[in-house]
């Protein structure tokens, strides 16, 4: 086991012990937030046919020809085209048909005039211009051609791919499996919210954080509630944790109390424990094991260190798990709106409120910084990054803050 390893020695191991998850054929929907695990080649033309993209009239271009304001051009309207049905006649000399936005152009025609540019009849439409062939005609295959690769592997499928997806006739896709992540607290002082508070307790928010961390990310969480601070019932609970995920986390018990037991439970599970304690505040006494191709996350207790460090190492490994290839938060540079003098010899990690305006972004920093302290993670939206050995920081500063709900950071 290491310890005292660097951020970024931790993440590279935790990188590389973790692989990309297996595909599953999922129905279209389900599919929202997944990664694609098959290359999506058109079968067809998009649209299949050509297509008026009004509401008006289709025409032969020819018959057009010296059209003019003073000298209009009369055709004889000789059949109607709603879209979703084809007309069987075809288009003969001075001859129009009254056609709808989305139908298909008729045989014969190759123009399309608007209502507005007309004056019609039921039996006739005036035309006061030239309209060269192929005016107002959709192209077939416009959208996309028949043996195109549409989407790629890889590809996250956000509501437009589902709409390429559905246009395609894919009622399932493959995907990337959504990890499986499951959640043990422990600690004799907690309780679940429907127990009561008794002397000395405290009510378990980290599960509830978490799982929502977990979904936030579009991965299944399931939580295993609560367990008490002995060894033979957190190894019980981590049996069963690593028989249904992918991915187990506990918090708690991961510093040198007399009652931290999780990296020996780990251990008795038949976990190799990877590394203990990160030089980064919140979160130090992190454990990371494995068992299998499945990682344990050991997390800190502390609602905010349990939080911060599920950014920094479970959300890439989750990311990469589903088969995302960009899993770093995205940096950015920030000015900082209040001073920051607490010293630190170690990266740290403040949680931040950060806005653009007029082209900069700005960070705020909250009151309160303690790792036990859960309210003012309400509103953080980045993490003002210190890097050990830096600071203090003044207002005005320029800081680098790490964006927690910014998705994608390109390679
Ligand atoms: N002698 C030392 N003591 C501590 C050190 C140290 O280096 N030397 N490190 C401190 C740091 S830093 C942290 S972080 C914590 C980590 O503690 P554990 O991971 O062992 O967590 P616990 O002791 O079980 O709990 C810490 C704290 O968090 C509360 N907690 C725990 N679980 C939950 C939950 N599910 N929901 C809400 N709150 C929870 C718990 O009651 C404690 O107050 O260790 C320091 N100590
Ligand atoms: O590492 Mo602990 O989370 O600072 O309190
Ligand atoms: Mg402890």
């Amino acid at each position: 086991m290491r310890t005292n390893v660097t951020l970024e020695e931790a993440l590279a191991m935790l990188l590389k012990e973790s692989g990309t998850i297996e595909a599953v054929h999922v129905p279209l929907l389900d599919a929202l937030g997944s990664v694609l695990a098959e290359n999506i080649v058109s079968d067809m033309d998009m649209p299949p046919f050509k297509k008026s993209p009004l509401d008006g009239y289709a025409v032969r271009g020819e018959d057009t020809e010296g059209a003019s304001k003073d000298t209009p051009i009369i055709l004889k309207v000789m059949d109607f085209v709603p879209a979703g049905y084809v007309s069987n006649k075809r288009l003969g000399k001075k001859e129009a048909m009254r056609i709808m936005t989305g139908a298909k152009i008729p045989e014969g025609a190759d123009a399309v005039v608007k209502f507005e540019d007309t004056k019609y009849t039921e039996e006739t439409v005036t035309v006061y211009k030239k309209y060269p062939v192929g005016t107002n005609i959709v192209k077939a295959g416009e959208d996309m051609e028949k043996g195109d690769l549409v989407l790629q592997k890889g590809e996250v499928i956000d509501a437009p791919e589902i709409g390429i997806l559905a246009t395609l006739g894919k009622a399932y896709v493959e995907v990337f499996r959504k990890p499986r992540v499951a959640i043990l607290s422990t600690g004799d002082e907690l309780v679940d919210m429907q127990q009561p508070l008794v002397e000395g307790k405290i009510r378990n928010s980290n599960s509830y954080t978490i799982a929502a961390q977990i979904k936030k990310l579009g991965a299944k969480p399931l939580m295993l509630g609560i367990c008490s601070d002995a060894i033979e019932i957190i190894k019980a609970k981590l049996n069963s944790a690593l028989n249904w995920a992918d991915i187990v986390i506990t918090t708690g018990g991961v510093s040198v109390g007399d009652h931290d037991l999780a990296k020996e439970a780990f251990r008795e599970v038949g976990a190799e424990v990877l590394f203990w304690r990160v030089r980064m505040k919140p979160g130090t006494p992190i454990a990371v094991a494995k068992k299998e191709e499945k990682l344990i996350f050991g997390l800190s207790g502390n609602p905010a260190a349990a939080y911060i460090t599920f950014e920094q190492f479970v959300r890439p490994i989750i990311l990469k798990k589903m088969g995302r290839g960009n899993y770093k938060l995205m940096e950015v540079k920030s000015i900082l709106e209040s001073d920051f003098t607490k010293a630190s010899n170690q990266n740290r990690f403040v949680r931040g409120n950060t806005y653009y305006r007029d082209g900069k972004y700005y960070t705020r920093l909250p009151e309160k910084h303690s790792s036990g302290v859960l309210t003012s993670l309400m509103g953080t939206n980045s993490l003002f990054y210190i890097k050990a050995l830096t600071g203090p920081y003044k207002k005005g500063d320029e800081i680098t803050v790490q964006l927690l709900n910014h998705p994608e950071v390109l390679k």
